[in-house]
């Protein structure tokens, strides 16, 4: 009966089968959290993708950037990028009841004292007031997609005013569950910043450093920052540990907060490389 959180699988197939070869993972009875970007820049996002969605009772997920931007691609909107992996979803013959699917997970997800987000939650917003406000956004998006996805993409407005109205609304509350890690000057979104807690600029704070933070009175499961690493204090758990990038892919228990982690198929490949040189 054991639930774990795993981080950004985005593509990385063969990582999250180790993974749950070695957490020995049953359907029947143990649960995931899954921190979204199931797909995009890695190698096999298409199968990923419909293993979770046949396991939906046991893998939950949520939304990141990049499932959102495959979802835009599907409705019409946003480019295909070089770098972009999801072609192989785009042209499949499962692909409307793949998209579909992931048009209906949420933004946030929240059980007991955990809380699973992509990125982050804004930081004067308490949990309650972020569970309303990624509702208000699914609603759209399951309801008005086109309409939703037609303004999704942009770094506008920066700062959160309760009097927000319409699409600036709803780009605001998007870009903060998706997209956000650093915030600057105390209370605006900063897009640039990817790199290390260490490395960060003097004007940057990661949002939950921010002092005016509200949403401490529950864990936040994160991923979307794989430059931060496994990361745990401050009332948050970031589990993308850079599975794409030679890292691994981290599992985290919500039981006994154990971490298990399997490395990525790339760095396997170089270190037997390096070895057999
Ligand atoms: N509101 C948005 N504005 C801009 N890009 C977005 C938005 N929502 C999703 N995206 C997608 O997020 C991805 C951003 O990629 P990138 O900046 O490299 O982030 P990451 O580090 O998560 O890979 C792109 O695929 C982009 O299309």
């Amino acid at each position: 009966m054991a639930q774990y959180v795993i981080g950004d699988i985005q593509g990385c197939l063969a990582e999250f089968q180790n993974l749950l070869t070695i957490l020995d993972f049953n359907p029947g009875t143990d649960t995931l959290w899954l921190t979204g970007d199931l797909v995009n820049r890695g190698p096999q996002s298409l199968a990923t993708l419909r293993l979770i969605k046949q396991h939906d009772g046991c893998m939950q997920t949520i939304l990141g950037n990049h499932d959102l931007h495959l979802l835009a691609l599907h409705y019409g909107y946003g480019k295909l990028k070089r770098a972009d992996t999801i072609s192989d979803i785009l042209n499949a013959p499962d692909r409307k009841e793949l998209i579909d699917w992931l048009c209906q997970q949420p933004l946030y997800r929240q059980q007991k004292d955990y809380v699973l987000v992509h990125a982050g939650i804004w930081p004067e917003w308490t949990c309650a007031q972020a569970q309303l406000l990624a509702q208000e956004v699914e609603t759209v998006l399951q309801h008005k997609p086109t309409h939703f996805f037609a303004h999704m993409y942009g770094n506008q407005p920066v700062r959160w005013n309760k009097h927000l109205s319409g699409d600036e609304r709803l780009r605001f509350i998007t870009n903060c569950f998706t997209r956000m890690r650093a915030i600057t000057d105390y209370d605006a979104l900063d897009f640039d910043y990817k790199g290390t807690l260490d490395d960060m600029p003097a004007h940057c704070l990661p949002w939950f450093k921010a002092p005016n933070r509200r949403n401490i009175d529950k864990t936040i499961l994160f991923g979307h920052w794989s430059a931060l690493g496994l990361y745990e204090a401050d009332n948050v758990v970031c589990v993308d540990t850079g599975a794409l990038w030679g890292g691994s892919l981290t599992a985290f228990n919500l039981g006994d907060r154990s971490v298990v982690q399997t490395p990525s198929e790339t760095k396997l490949k170089f270190e037997n490389f390096t070895h057999k040189k």
